[in-house]
């Protein structure tokens, strides 16, 4: 099941309890049995989704309301409050500020999607106007340093690596150092993807990161990989000290059910979200604008930061090309930055399912 279709069967329940004559335990019942096969379906871990149900009976306690209250209305929000709760460990994360010079490590699976990530979430904050820099510590797989070289410099954005050092601790460790004399705000060390299984390379992880001494610890998932995340993210967990998720490959064939399990092996929340393999495809995570386009209520909020992001609004810009509109001068080069602006702001298609329309393109 892809995301949209768990979206949609948690919309159908809650639609099916809405029209419902009488609203009690039976149809509330009904509604979370629902609610939970879709979420089972979409690879939601048992305990998790036995968790939520009870809480929502809890919480909504329909023997106890007194007349007069909007049972639907009360129904809903526990659900939404509990997805909310499914996705949200309740614990902040570090976040990197400007001028204070941090390191981010990130760690994941083979092919989980590291290294396009690092130059996305370099590029992330590079168009706030931050130094970054990207560190190549995979000396594993051939063609890593090459592979973060290019996608860097066509961010522009410094690098380091080496083709003949094979001591990844080493090479995290003087990246990490050029770029601190640097003065960069952000140094992003990549490293190879592991699994579990592989003891010496997740001994190799914890000494690069022992070395390094990053500020934040970031584990990559690919959204698809269903049930065996939890397992997965637990180990990275318990080798080095995750702060923070990323979920990848939100554009594929998400099942959803990954990366709510692995916010529960790590206790970190999800921060940001790749949505495709572009660098401009990568958007900052939040529970309640994520769960309201999930079930198709759209999100405005949401789609104002995409805006204001992208799209200049307080420079001279605007105003200047108001101006020019209202004497008639439209010339190639102003429809040229505006097809820009509107092209930084990612997909339409991603642009749309924020401000609630559906896009029919084929
Ligand atoms: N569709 C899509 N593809 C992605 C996304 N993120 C990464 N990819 C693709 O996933 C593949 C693997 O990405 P990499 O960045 O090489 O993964 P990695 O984790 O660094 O790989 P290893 O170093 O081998 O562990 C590449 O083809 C990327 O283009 C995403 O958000 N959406």
């Amino acid at each position: 099941m892809v995301l949209a279709e768990l979206g949609g069967s948690i919309t159908r329940a809650l639609q099916q309890m809405n029209n419902a004559i009488v609203v009690d335990e039976k149809v509330l019942g009904e509604c979370l049995n629902e609610i939970a096969r879709a979420l089972l379906h979409a690879d939601v871990r048992f305990d998790l989704v036995r968790h939520l149900q009870t809480n929502v009976k809890n919480l909504v306690n329909l023997n106890h309301l007194a007349a007069g209250h909007n049972k639907r209305k009360i129904i809903q929000n526990a659900i939404f409050d509990e997805l909310c709760k499914l996705l949200d460990p309740g614990k902040p994360t570090f976040t990197p500020e400007l001028g204070k010079p941090s390191v981010v490590m990130f760690v994941g699976l083979q092919g989980a999607g590291k290294t396009t990530t690092c130059t996305k979430y370099a590029h992330y904050h590079r168009k706030m106007g931050w130094k970054t820099a990207l560190v190549c510590a995979d000396t594993f797989r051939a063609g890593a340093f090459d592979q973060l070289k290019l996608n860097a410099t066509k961010a522009k954005i410094p690098f380091y690596g080496s083709y003949v050092d094979s001591d990844p601790v080493k090479v995290a460790v003087e990246g990490v150092k050029r770029f601190k004399k640097e003065n960069c705000d952000l140094i992003i060390v990549d490293t190879s993807g592991r699994h579990k299984q592989e003891a010496a390379l997740f001994e190799e992880m914890r000494q690069v990161s022992e070395a390094t001494k990053p500020d934040l610890i970031i584990f990559v998932m690919d959204s698809s990989i269903g049930q065996s995340a939890f397992d997965q993210a637990e180990a990275f967990k318990q080798s080095v000290s995750v702060g923070a998720v990323i979920v990848t490959k939100m554009d594929g064939h998400a099942k959803g059910g990954g990366a709510l399990s692995a916010v529960a092996a790590t206790k970190s929340p999800v921060i940001f979200l790749g949505t495709g393999e572009h660098m401009n495809e990568f958007e900052p995570f939040d529970v309640k604008s994520f769960l309201n386009r999930l079930l198709g209520k759209g999100d405005l909020s949401g789609l104002i930061n995409t805006i204001q992001r992208n799209v200049p609004m307080d420079q001279q810009q605007q105003p200047e090309l108001l101006q020019k509109l209202s004497k008639g001068n439209f010339t190639l080069r102003m429809m040229y930055e505006l097809i820009q602006n509107l092209l930084e702001m990612g997909p339409l298609n991603q642009v749309c399912t924020l401000s609630r329309l559906t896009l029919y393109v084929s």
